[in-house]
């Protein structure tokens, strides 16, 4: 199935809720306030070229598509309902601002509108999307940081399996080493790519095992080393410490490392995943960042307002569970999803 194909298959409550909610908007024209009040004569309906409909086109009701003057009532609904898709208020404004711009006062249908939120939303998502930058510099140390649950395991796994299928040797360190559970699934993903992963005794630091790591990714000529990491935000300031002690021991091997510091966001989360980029961006030099669970989440508007107010490129998203659900972002087609039009 295409990429397209599946993304908006998966992101089916997404777009289906924002879809249903633009459709329900043009639809509720509100009637005239007053009995007295002069009712408006209804605009004709003229096609975007000028032309009068045809009289098969009016026979068959083709051009009877509800439509709905863009007045300030039409706009804040659509701004309410961008917030409830998980846009933010202030990307929310910026969007309807931007939709009401040139239309104000016409009488628009659904289909304008979805076309134009899209168009939006792959306007503000298009500077963002860029796969993982990959270095002539070998070993490329790729540090993926993230709160326990957003999918980090996961997705080293699947980015290691690509890797790998693009012929690079890769080695992951399971740098979360207070927490058994997530050092075995690591080693069970790990199997799952043929990657081979270096674990430490439980409780031991992991800024020694991202050093021994790296030490055998140069030895052994590897493309990437991934270096998991823990994520108990709890803690932060122990959290914090712990990740700058990785980065300074790491440098004492490699001083232009970690080449990319990746932070994984668990789109379920809404809103709070830009709090978590705020946090994270305080703790760590984040370069990018990979949404997972963008399938079947009726949050995925997040990634816009994550775009919008921060601009970090965005590499890949998680769309499910299995080793082959990570897929580069396309924003065109992402928009097209989230709204419930045709990707161009
Ligand atoms: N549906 C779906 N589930 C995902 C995706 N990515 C990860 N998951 C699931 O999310 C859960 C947590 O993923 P992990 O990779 O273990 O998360 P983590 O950040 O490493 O968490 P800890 O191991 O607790 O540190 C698992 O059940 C994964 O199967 C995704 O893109 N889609």
């Amino acid at each position: 199935m295409s990429f397209f194909g599946k993304l908006k298959e998966r992101m089916f409550r997404s777009s289906s809720k924002l879809d249903e909610g633009l459709d329900a908007l043009v639809a509720a024209e509100p009637a005239p306030e007053a009995p007295d009040a002069p009712i408006p004569s209804p605009a004709p309906i003229v096609a975007p070229d000028g032309s009068k409909p045809g009289l098969l086109s009016r026979l068959t009701g083709r051009q009877d598509a509800p439509r709905r003057v863009l007045d300030d009532a039409f706009v804040e609904e659509l701004e309410d309902l961008l917030v409830q898709a998980d846009l933010g208020v202030d990307t929310a404004l910026k969007v309807t601002a931007n939709i009401a711009a040139g239309r104000f006062g016409r009488r628009v249908t659904t289909a304008e509108i979805k076309e134009a939120l899209a168009a939006e939303i792959a306007r503000i998502m298009e500077p963002v999307a860029r796969p993982l930058p990959l270095y002539a510099k070998k070993p490329q140390v790729v540090l993926v940081v993230g709160v326990n649950g957003a999918g980090k395991t996961t997705t080293i796994g699947k980015l290691a399996s690509q890797f790998r299928a693009a012929g690079k040797s890769v080695i992951i360190a399971a740098g979360d080493t207070f927490r058994a559970a997530a050092v075995e699934q690591l080693q069970v993903w790990g199997q799952r790519a043929g990657v081979p992963v270096m674990t430490a005794p439980e409780g031991s630091d992991p800024a020694s095992l991202a050093f021994d790591a790296l030490t055998r990714a140069q030895a052994e000529g590897a493309d990437l080393l991934m270096i998991d990491t823990a994520g108990r935000l709890q803690n932060r300031a122990d959290l914090m410490e712990e990740l700058a002690k990785i980065v300074r021991v790491l440098r004492k091997k490699d001083p232009s490392a970690p080449h990319n510091t990746l932070l994984v966001l668990d789109a379920t989360t809404g809103q709070n995943a830009l709090t978590q980029v705020e946090v994270f961006r305080q703790m760590a030099n984040v370069s990018g960042l990979i949404m997972t669970k963008l399938d079947g989440t009726a949050r995925g508007g997040v990634l816009v307002a994550l775009a919008d107010r921060f601009g970090l490129p965005i590499h890949a998203i998680g769309v499910g569970e299995q080793i082959e659900d990570l897929d580069a972002f396309d924003p065109q087609d992402f928009a097209a999803a989230l709204t419930g039009t045709e990707s161009r």
